[in-house]
């Protein structure tokens, strides 16, 4: 029997995933995350551990758990806690969880496109502040778009998911990425790739659909975010520090941005307080995956991952390149 702890509350099927693989399970027992502290002490001693990307998976954090941990198992499909090469040196085999969360996260992000395009948090705030309104050709006009170009940042599983919804809505598709979008979805959305400044500035849509990394730490900083085109809307559900927030917010002020659909923040779960004055922009606390059927099969997996290294089997979803 091995000793797995999760690091905070997690869907029950992964749990009792875990405990029909036959490991004992040692949950966080508080309601409210655990402090760095009382993280490094609920770890020490497992052999795998059930975490999240608000854990930073770091050298403190592999020592304090000690050397028999075999596998850190991240409820999440980004991996930016984590510490790879600090992974490697302890031993440990670091995972996460792609393939299941890309029509989630996908959604959320083309929820937000169309709730800042035609001002659908803008209007609902209005209505809850029980301000008077009434139904006029003319009150509270957002853009259509169809006909218009999105521009995503990113084009794996959770890109080419939004370039298929923002396709049936009528948009064209660019994208900017190393290697191209695969096949057969590039041929069937007519996707086009581009480099990154011309994809910033030309496309009236810019979504960010790419791991946080050192090369996309800032990818929109305050010169790329100046560049983009006037009235230009920027959607993230990728990672907030993709993005220059305090520039973002000057772009948002005074141009050239009309708005922005937020589900991510450079330092979560503190948001640049210049934000919240504007109306031109959506926030939403980092819903992206955020369903129940689809957390339940990431617990799952993670589940998986970490059973299947304690048996002495590869990982299912080990993170790239490791
Ligand atoms: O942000 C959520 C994830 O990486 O799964």
């Amino acid at each position: 029997m091995s000793k797995i702890c999760i690091t905070d509350a997690v869907p029950e099927a992964g749990i009792a995933r875990l405990v029909a693989h036959g490991h004992e399970v040692v949950r966080w027992p508080g309601a409210e995350a655990p402090r760095r502290h009382e993280l490094l002490d609920h770890v020490h001693g497992a052999e795998g551990v059930l975490s999240v990307l608000s854990d930073e998976v770091d050298e403190e954090f592999l020592t304090a758990a000690g050397s028999q941990l075999k596998v850190v198992a991240n409820v999440a499909a980004g991996y930016n806690n984590i510490d790879v090469d600090a992974c490697r040196r302890h031993g440990v085999v670091p995972t996460t969880t792609p393939g299941v969360l890309f029509d989630a996260t996908a959604d959320t992000a083309f929820g937000l496109l169309l709730m800042v395009t035609r001002r659908f948090g803008e209007a609902e705030r209005l209505v809850r502040a029980g301000q008077p309104w009434r139904y006029r050709t003319t009150f509270m006009l957002g853009h259509s778009i169809e006909g218009k170009s999105i521009g995503l940042i990113g084009a794996g599983q959770i890109g080419t998911a939004m370039a298929r919804r923002c396709h049936a809505f009528g948009m064209s598709i660019y994208y900017a990425q190393e290697h191209p979008m695969k096949e057969p979805a590039r041929s069937e959305l007519g996707a086009v790739g581009l480099p990154v400044d011309e994809l910033v500035a030309s496309c009236d849509v810019v979504s960010l659909h790419c791991p946080l990394t050192a090369q996309t730490r800032h990818i929109l900083d305050a010169s790329r975010l100046a560049s983009m085109k006037p009235g230009a809307y920027l959607i993230n559900t990728a990672r907030g520090a993709c993005v220059d927030e305090a520039a973002l917010v000057e772009a948002l002020r005074s141009g050239p941005l009309a708005g922005a659909g937020l589900d991510v923040y450079e330092d979560e779960p503190t948001i640049n307080p210049g934000l919240f004055g504007l109306e031109n922009v959506v926030l939403l606390p980092h819903l992206g995956s955020a369903n129940v059927e689809t957390r339940t099969t990431m617990t799952q997996l993670a589940a998986d991952n970490v059973d299947a290294v304690l048996a002495g089997r590869p990982a299912l979803t080990p993170v790239p390149g490791f």
